[in-house]
């Protein structure tokens, strides 16, 4: 098996990544061999996004491994503490941030892997939830004249995202978090998503690997990935992220857009040509600079990333040794 230092090294210092081809990873999972049942297949593909079954059993299965092993390890030293202290040990939830650019597959990673690891005996429950239920409102965020800005770091409420992840993790038997609607394109006043001490929460979005701010409003406050376990940067050329979200653009026109309520109506009726002008012209002025400036600088702090190619495949898997 070929081994070698990852390439996320930070000028200088040894990379703390040990860098794996796909083959090299898919092969560790003859080591932990595990297979998907008919029900498996099934729940997988009602997903609703187009995932490869090979790309699951190659990639993801023996990511949700490695992530089990380190649910185990994580609550041996949670046993340590609490006997260190004489404290009755508690179950603490596992948490795994999910971080990359907007169109990378995030969402899709998330959900299968919230799926294969409540497979796994000691992790049936596992919730996922997504940050941008912690944008501002459209109305605050226009009155900060932050509208053009939605996903930049200063678009959330990072106290009240902080604040959630804390409280799940410490135990607190209920928490609630506010949802965001892709057809208003705003927050949906009084809905709610209630988190109820899962044995582990996937906590996926742009920014969520962001160190913490030292604006005078935030100063000293915890960065969200204080409180995770394992992270993970889904990570692909620039390019490819582009056009994959031109296409995912192209293809909402015939669905979300069509729906009068959604506050893209007004695109469902755009040629081809004009869709993807217009869908090249926001990934330009909003979410090219959010990637380059927020983004990317953040890949280094994850404990793994996956790098796709053109077709999604992931070609390499980064994880961290040091
Ligand atoms: N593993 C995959 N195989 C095939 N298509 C994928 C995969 N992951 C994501 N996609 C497609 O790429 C687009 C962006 O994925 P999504 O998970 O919605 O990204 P994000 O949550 O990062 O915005 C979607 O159209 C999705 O169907
Ligand atoms: C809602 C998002 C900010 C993503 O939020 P996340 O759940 O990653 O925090 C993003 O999908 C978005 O809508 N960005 C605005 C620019 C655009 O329309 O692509």
């Amino acid at each position: 098996m070929t081994r070698h230092t990852g390439e996320l090294a930070v000028p200088l210092l040894p990379s703390p990544y040990v860098q794996l081809d796909r083959e090299d990873w898919a092969r560790l999972r003859k080591a932990h061999p595990m297979s998907l049942d008919a029900a498996d297949v099934e729940r997988l593909s009602g997903l609703g996004e187009p995932v490869d079954l090979r790309e699951v059993e190659e990639i993801y299965l023996p990511l949700s491994r490695l992530l089990n092993f380190y649910v185990g390890a994580t609550s041996g030293l949670h046993r340590v503490t609490s006997s260190f202290l004489g404290e009755q040990p508690a179950k603490t939830p596992f948490v795994i941030g999910i971080a990359g650019s907007v169109a990378v597959g995030k969402s899709t990673t998330a959900r299968v892997l919230r799926e294969l690891l409540s497979r796994w005996e000691d992790t049936p429950r596992v919730e996922l939830i997504t940050t941008d239920g912690f944008l501002l409102p459209n109305s605050e965020l226009e009155r900060r004249g932050l509208l053009e800005r939605k996903g930049f770091p200063e678009s959330y409420d990072r106290r009240a995202l902080v604040r959630f992840v804390s409280e799940v993790k410490s135990g607190k038997p209920e928490v609630t978090a506010p949802v965001y609607s892709h057809l208003s394109y705003d927050i949906v006043p009084d809905e709610q998503i209630v988190v109820r001490r899962p044995d582990v929460l996937i906590v996926e979005g742009l920014n969520v690997l962001q160190p913490a701010t030292s604006t005078a409003e935030l100063r000293s406050t915890l960065a969200l990935s204080d409180f995770f376990d394992f992270s993970v940067y889904v990570d692909a050329a620039e390019r490819d992220i582009r056009r994959w979200y031109v296409d995912r653009f192209l293809s909402l026109r015939e669905t979300a857009f069509a729906d009068p309520q959604s506050y893209f109506h007004r695109f469902a009726s755009l040629s081809d040509d004009d869709a993807v002008d217009l869908a090249t012209k926001i990934w330009e002025s909003i979410n090219h600079p959010n990637l380059s400036d927020n983004i990317e600088p953040t890949r280094t702090r994850a404990t793994l990333v996956m790098q796709k190619g053109a077709d999604h495949a992931v070609q390499q898997v980064l994880l961290r040794k040091l």
